[in-house]
């Protein structure tokens, strides 16, 4: 008997293998044990509660073409859920019968249970206590379709969002893929359509989540080696919003896994949908097949707004906020912040601040002193770029000198010189910086920041190109 329902699960397992993705395979096939047979009723044992409700919702038309295959039309399957070490104690596998033979059924199968503990799902984003998987989607209702501002620059991205919106994983456009510089509307654009997938299909798991959280969140999983939960918990969102993309740049593990849950979800009709400060084509330090992947979707990008677009941006702004705002003032500010929708909405918050804190009205003469004032030191910002080329030209550099692998002296000086005027100078964070300049992970650049500070502190020659640097940087 024992041979036989081996025998007949393995017939199963390799017609399985053959139809789903390999890691698939391991994660959900590999763990389960067949336990016996009885007549056309095949038992198999599964770690988990959770595992078990997983097979039933994606595999279960595949476990049941299988199993009929095997076992003849009136086939049923059965499981034996026990619990993990954890749960050892009071080892009781309960069983969960139904039929594979009626797809509805199995929603509403008898279910007998000896044991009620469930097991912990083991993830930051699980509401404890809650039957049902719930997932809190991390959005933020201010960044809907209606907050969003329509103009030709963004006009693309924002009908196909809306279009992935009232059909998820149904359109072409999958992965969606929004890029474009920072502060154009990007997050907003895609915090949008999980808010109106939210509001229209609430059964469905949405889940935003930035590239940085992500990383962590996998690192950690490694770390306490509870890989297959992050894994299994991602693979069962129905519409992942994945932010920043360009952070997962260099990071070849957690391309790797964000690939396998990049294929599941694609491959079982989710929606995914990408933001991205350039165009895949442009994106530099991910693995071909993960780029492959997102340019099988729609890629749109995200433009400078146009004069009239930043007028009805700040309007919408001031509308919603209650505020009275002179309209020439309106004009002044959408006249002179004109690359970033941040910057735009950060002009009239201090305005406002400024107004309120000085107790004087709006009128053009002060709004005219404060913008004129950021604006100035807007453009004095700096990029890693442009930092990376002042110290190349310093030193009489090539530029693409930083990024080789050399350990050379001087090249790896100049290289951390760039590192500490980027951290210094720019907004960006360790991780960006690293991956700009040599490819190089965050700790490169904190430990580059300090040797040059020891460096300025004990050397007076070093000290002196410094301060000729900075003063090029800054003129
Ligand atoms: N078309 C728009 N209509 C209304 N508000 C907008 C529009 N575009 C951007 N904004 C607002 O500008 C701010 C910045 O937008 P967002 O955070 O989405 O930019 P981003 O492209 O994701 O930037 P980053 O790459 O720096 O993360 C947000 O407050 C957002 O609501």
């Amino acid at each position: 008997m024992e041979v036989d329902c081996k025998r007949i699960w393995g017939n199963c397992l390799r017609v399985i293998k053959d139809n789903i993705p390999q890691i698939s395979y391991q994660t959900w096939f590999e763990p389960i044990v067949p336990v016996k047979i009885d007549k056309d009723v095949l038992t198999i044992q599964v770690p988990s509660l959770f595992f078990y409700e997983y097979l039933e919702e994606q595999y279960i038309d595949l476990l049941s073409k299988t199993l009929r295959k095997e076992l003849g039309g009136n086939a049923k399957l059965e499981y034996n859920v026990v619990m993990d070490n954890a749960h050892m104690a009071n080892q009781q596998p309960y069983t969960l019968n139904f039929p594979t033979s009626n797809k509805a059924d199995l929603r509403n199968r008898p279910v007998s249970v000896t044991n009620q503990e469930k097991p912990d799902i083991r993830n930051p984003f699980v509401i404890p206590g809650i039957k049902r998987l719930n997932v809190d989607p991390q959005l933020n209702g201010d960044y809907s379709f209606e907050n969003f501002v329509e103009g030709e620059c963004n006009r693309l991205a924002r009908s196909a969002s809306l279009a992935v919106a009232k059909n998820p994983g149904k359109t072409a456009f999958n992965p969606l893929f929004l890029y474009g510089n920072s502060g154009l509307g990007k997050t907003h654009l895609a915090q949008s359509i999980g808010i109106e997938v939210k509001r229209n299909m609430p059964e469905k798991t949405v889940l935003y989540v930035n590239a940085n959280k992500f990383q962590t969140q996998f690192t950690d999983s490694v770390r306490n080696n509870s890989q297959n939960d992050f894994l299994n918990f991602y693979q069962m969102i129905d519409v992942l919003i994945i932010d920043d993309v360009q952070e997962f740049a260099g990071k070849t593990k957690t391309q790797n896994t964000f690939f396998h849950i990049f294929n599941h979800l694609h491959q079982s009709g989710k929606q995914l949908i990408l933001t991205c400060d350039k165009a895949p084509v442009e994106l530099h330090g991910m693995e071909d097949r993960l780029l492959s992947r997102f340019k099988w979707g729609l890629s749109a990008d995200l433009q400078i707004p146009d004069f009239e677009t930043r007028v009805s941006i700040l309007n919408k702004k001031i509308y919603k906020d209650g505020l009275t705002v002179p309209e020439e003032v309106v004009y002044y500010i959408a006249s002179n912040v004109v690359n970033n929708v941040r910057e735009l909405e950060g002009a009239l918050i201090s305005l406002l601040a400024q107004a309120t804190l000085n107790k004087k009205e709006i009128t053009f003469e002060t709004a005219k002193q404060i913008i004129d004032k950021l604006v100035k030191k807007t453009s004095k910002e700096l990029s890693i770029d442009s930092i990376s080329q002042t110290v190349c030209d310093y030193f009489g550099l090539e530029l693409d000198i930083l990024q080789s692998k050399t350990r050379k002296r001087e090249i790896v000086q100049a290289r951390q010189i760039a590192m500490f005027f980027s951290k210094g100078l720019t907004n960006s964070s360790l991780s960006t910086i690293g991956a700009k300049i040599g490819k190089k992970d965050h700790a490169t650049v904190l430990h580059a920041c300090k040797a040059i500070n020891n460096l300025i502190e004990t050397d007076k020659d070093f000290k002196g190109q410094i301060k000729e640097i900075e003063a090029q940087l800054k003129s």
